[in-house]
């Protein structure tokens, strides 16, 4: 069993699938792209085929190549690769679990299918049993991110039902900004791992007892997050404090040119050096060329680079 007993915990970057100019992927970037995380961000844990990796927009096969390329080349020198199995369909979802678990992933998550929804947080328990049967032995977690699926469940409510169904059940990864959830979720189910997913304010999910974080930012900013997490835990909360409100200024700079995921995937091109590629539509960047300077000189101001 891969980490049974372990907790997930400290940063976990959402990666970007590496595209060639024809967004296909590129399985080649993916070796320089651990060895960045790991010597330049000091980032030890990843999460594959998620929101930020496009794993929506990408076909079974694809994902399939993904995940044992990310786990070949972070063995040694990562701790932990979650692998994203959902999917709209549930037996494509369980493919996905039992080859993440074949080509010896540390865990799975999944959102869950938002073209036709659950209608009822016993119908979400349900689905989730079954993806995660098709990978017994992988920790399982939840990724609730209710702005892109629409599904809203209280997530401590659903905690108390799979504790009682899902035997590898370990956790939520949270992406949403609401606090108090997550707060219940932590302070009610010490046993799970609660992962925060809004990078823009994880001290405040810091405060209420956050296991953890996963998200897109990690990737080129986990060395300043990691200084804020440690201001944190010394109890330096001024430090803390400052470098969360810096990362806030650069990501309403960013939101604020009406940027997203495929601009934050040049961000990281830029910034690591390392070639991404595009986005796949329908994903489309607007970024273009000279704001490279732009992106660079405000980051610099900001003491984030
Ligand atoms: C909607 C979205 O993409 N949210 C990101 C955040 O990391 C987000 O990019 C960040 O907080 C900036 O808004 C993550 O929660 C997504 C994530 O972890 C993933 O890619 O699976």
């Amino acid at each position: 069993m891969a980490f049974a007993g372990k907790r997930l915990k400290g940063l976990i970057a959402a990666t970007f699938t590496p595209m060639t100019s024809n967004s296909d992927i590129n399985l080649a970037a993916i070796e320089q792209y651990v060895d960045y995380l790991v010597q330049k961000q000091h980032i030890r844990n990843i999460f594959v085929n998620g929101t930020t990796g496009e794993g929506m927009s990408l076909s079974v096969h694809e994902r399939k190549s993904l995940a044992e390329e990310w786990v070949k080349q972070a063995r040694g020198k990562m701790n932990n690769v979650i692998v994203h199995v959902g999917c709209l369909s549930l037996s494509d979802s369980k493919d996905l679990a039992a080859h993440a678990a074949s080509c010896g992933a540390d865990a799975i998550s999944t959102v869950c299918p938002s073209f036709l929804k659950p209608s009822s947080l016993d119908a979400l328990v349900l689905y989730l049993k079954e993806v995660a049967s098709a990978a017994p032995s992988l920790p399982f977690y939840y990724y609730h991110i209710p702005r892109l699926t629409g599904i809203t469940y209280q997530i401590y409510e659903l905690l108390g039902k799979v504790k009682k169904n899902i035997p590898s059940f370990r956790g939520v990864k949270f992406s949403d900004v609401n606090l108090m959830d997550f707060s219940l979720c932590v302070s009610e189910y010490k046993e799970f791992d609660c992962l925060y997913g809004v990078d823009e304010q994880l001290l405040g999910a810091l405060a209420f007892g956050a296991h953890g974080a996963v998200g897109s930012t990690y990737n080129y900013l986990g060395k300043k997050n990691g200084d804020m997490m440690a201001a944190f835990e010394e109890g330096n909360l001024l430090k803390a404090r400052k470098i969360q409100c810096s990362l806030q200024e650069f990501l309403i700079f960013v939101f604020d040119m009406g940027w997203g995921l495929a601009e934050f995937k040049d961000i990281m091109s830029q910034v690591s050096g390392i070639p991404l590629g595009p986005s796949r539509l329908p994903l489309y960047s607007s970024m273009k060329f000279d704001h490279h300077d732009n992106i660079k000189t405000k980051m610099l101001k900001l003491d984030l680079i």
